[in-house]
């Protein structure tokens, strides 16, 4: 498996932690240079729970196992999801925290056939490492045409007169409009869908006018939208069109009090999210006159009850979440989601991840070897330790030749995080719940970088890694250094990880297979020993370092060995004279 495969793939899916540890080990053992496509051991499962176009399920299909499964109830998504690798959902879904709980173990990505993710929990999600993943461009122009569609069909009672007609209503005089040119429409929630309602209600002959705290102004005066203050875009609009997430901070922001400030009169449209109106207060808002009319596509709970007074309510135009649903959009959605998805279960980053970081494929191909050295690293420097103080302190510094803006080293820390975590607990480690992992065990990370001036070195992003372990003890006194860290460094030579420092010892051993640590006097004949032992037991040596601090004093030997070494082997060298202390690390 490939240092990408690692950064999000689950080693312990469905296994036992012996087989978790091989996986791994042969997930490490892999070349690390490049960034192939891993065989995987079986083709991954992948459950879609909401229709998805046929475009997206042939692109699935390619990779994986597919089983759609529509209309499915809460209890039958929980009894299901822990047999997938992925879930493909809309918004009609909740993925909710007890799904990903019961999809522990094998369930490693979410992918939302759309933009809005309120209906996944997305914490949840996070501290399972499971990634989530969203479309988020395929349907903007449908749900901008979606929201005109409802402004100008709201102005002119068209669903109202529609119906009025088909009941045998001729009624002229009842359904006279209102004019959208030259009308103030405020839109709440500058993104994708926003600027495209606002590109065509320009078109319309509408002065534009924006609320977005996070959007640039200049973007705005690009399309002929003026960026305003929350209070004057409702004070000042004739018409207000909702555009922004759902989140704790936009949850039911259009209530009693923003009704009062909005013009007497205004009508409102909805195609973002039920949960922004405090639906309640909007029907007194009707009720009252104050909003004359409001054209709604999504609803606080989807479906609302039957008896719901804002659906019934003779002022109100309703669609029943229609916003993406085009056929063009759909199909667009369906790839979006499905090549994100097989992406992030081949172990990409994917371009559209929610809650991990984004990471361009050239950076990741480029940092490869170093993730998987920093990944060693961390396996090496937690199988140091000993006794019961615990590892708190974690200091991961960088040299580089390289500008700080051009090392991502996010990366890296998870990796270092999983080296350091996995060996020692049952929770598997990647890039989305890294962060996450290292704050719940208590691990402080601090990373600092060091410039190297060697301006030749820039050529590769870093000089080395070191990892060090502060106010812990060691089972091996020689990867203590000076300052009483355990330290362990590494470079990357010819793109593979090697480990170049221990304690205050120099080696040079590559990271492969696995490791003894031998300390012992410095004196003729010692790596013939070692080796002797080593070679009657059919071990092989792979690569073999001596390190020494003086001439006759101390050394370490650092010895890479394919197979592991039985516990008589292992014993046998311990009782050579000169050597003071060894240890065998997993690789
Ligand atoms: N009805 C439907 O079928 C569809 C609904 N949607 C919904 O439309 C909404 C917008 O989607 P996109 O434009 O693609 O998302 P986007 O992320 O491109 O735009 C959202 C904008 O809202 C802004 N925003 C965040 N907090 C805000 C606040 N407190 N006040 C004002 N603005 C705020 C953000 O800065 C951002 O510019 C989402 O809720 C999405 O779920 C999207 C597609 C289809
Ligand atoms: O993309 C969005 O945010 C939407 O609201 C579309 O929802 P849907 O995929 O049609 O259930």
């Amino acid at each position: 498996m490939s240092a990408s495969r690692a950064l999000l793939s689950n080693p312990q899916a469905g296994a036992s932690p012996t087989m978790a540890r091989a996986a791994s080990r042969a997930r490490l053992a892999a070349p690390s240079s490049s960034i192939p496509f891993a065989a995987p051991r079986a083709k991954p499962a992948v459950l879609v729970a909401e229709k998805l176009g046929e475009a997206g399920l042939e692109v699935l299909r390619q990779f994986a196992d597919v089983e759609c499964a529509y209309g499915m109830s809460p209890a039958e998504l929980l009894a299901k999801v822990s047999q997938f690798d992925a879930l493909i959902v809309r918004s009609g879904t909740k993925v909710t925290r007890e799904v990903l709980e019961a999809g522990r173990g094998r369930l490693r990505v979410v992918g939302r056939a759309g933009v809005g993710i309120d209906n996944v929990d997305l914490q949840a999600a996070t501290e399972a490492g499971c990634l989530v993943v969203n479309a988020p461009t395929a349907n903007t122009v449908a749900a901008a045409e979606h929201g005109i569609a409802l402004l100008a069909s709201m102005a002119r009672n068209v669903s109202q007169a529609d119906a009025a007609l088909k009941a045998g209503k001729w009624q002229r005089t009842k359904y006279v409009g209102v004019s959208l040119v030259g009308k103030t429409l405020a839109i709440m929630g500058f993104g994708k869908v926003g600027s495209e309602v606002a590109r065509r209600a320009k078109g319309l002959g509408m002065h534009v006018i924006a609320h977005d705290p996070y959007a640039p102004a200049d973007k705005a005066r690009a399309i002929g939208a003026e960026l305003v203050s929350f209070e004057e875009a409702v004070a000042k609009a004739d018409f207000i069109s909702l555009h922004m997430p759902l989140t704790p901070a936009t949850s039911k922001v259009f209530n009693d009090e923003s009704f009062a400030k909005m013009k007497t009169g205004v009508r409102i449209i909805n195609v973002a999210r039920g949960g922004v109106i405090d639906e309640d207060a909007l029907v007194r808002a009707l009720d009252s006159g104050k909003v004359a009319q409001a054209a709604l596509d999504v609803f606080t709970v989807e479906p609302p009850p039957k008896d719901s007074k804002l659906v019934l309510h003779e002022n109100v135009t309703v669609t029943p979440h229609l916003g993406a649903s085009t056929v063009e959009a759909q199909e667009g959605v369906a790839i979006e989601i499905a090549e994100a998805v097989v992406g992030a279960l081949r172990g990409e980053l994917a371009a559209t991840a929610v809650n991990a970081p984004m990471v361009p494929a050239e950076v990741l191909s480029e940092l490869a070897p170093y993730v998987s050295l920093a990944e060693k690293l961390g396996r090496l420097a937690v199988q140091l330790v000993a006794g019961e103080s615990g590892i708190k302190g974690v200091k991961v510094v960088y040299t580089s030749a390289r500008d700080p803006d051009d090392l991502d080293t996010r990366l890296l820390r998870a990796m270092v995080t999983k080296g350091i975590v996995e060996p020692v607990s049952s929770t598997f480690v990647n890039l989305v719940n890294a962060d996450y992992t290292a704050k719940q065990r208590g691990l402080r990370i601090a990373e600092e970088r060091v410039s190297h001036d060697n301006a030749a070195a820039a050529e590769s992003p870093l000089e080395s890694i070191q990892v060090r372990l502060s106010n812990v003890q060691s089972k091996f006194a020689g990867a203590i250094s000076t300052g009483g860290d355990i330290v362990v460094t590494g470079r990357v030579k010819y793109g593979i990880p090697h480990l170049t420092v221990v304690g205050p010892y120099e080696v040079d051993v590559s990271l492969e297979g696995n490791l003894i640590l031998c300390r012992q006097i410095d004196q003729p004949g010692m790596i013939g020993k070692v080796g002797n032992i080593l070679g009657q037991r059919n071990v092989n040596v792979s690569f073999m370092s001596v390190g020494r601090t003086f001439r006759g004093k101390q050394a370490i030997m650092a010895i890479g060995v394919d197979e592991e070494p039985d516990k008589e082997t292992l014993e046998k060298i311990g009782k050579i004279p000169a050597i003071e202390e060894f240890v065998f690390l997993e690789l």
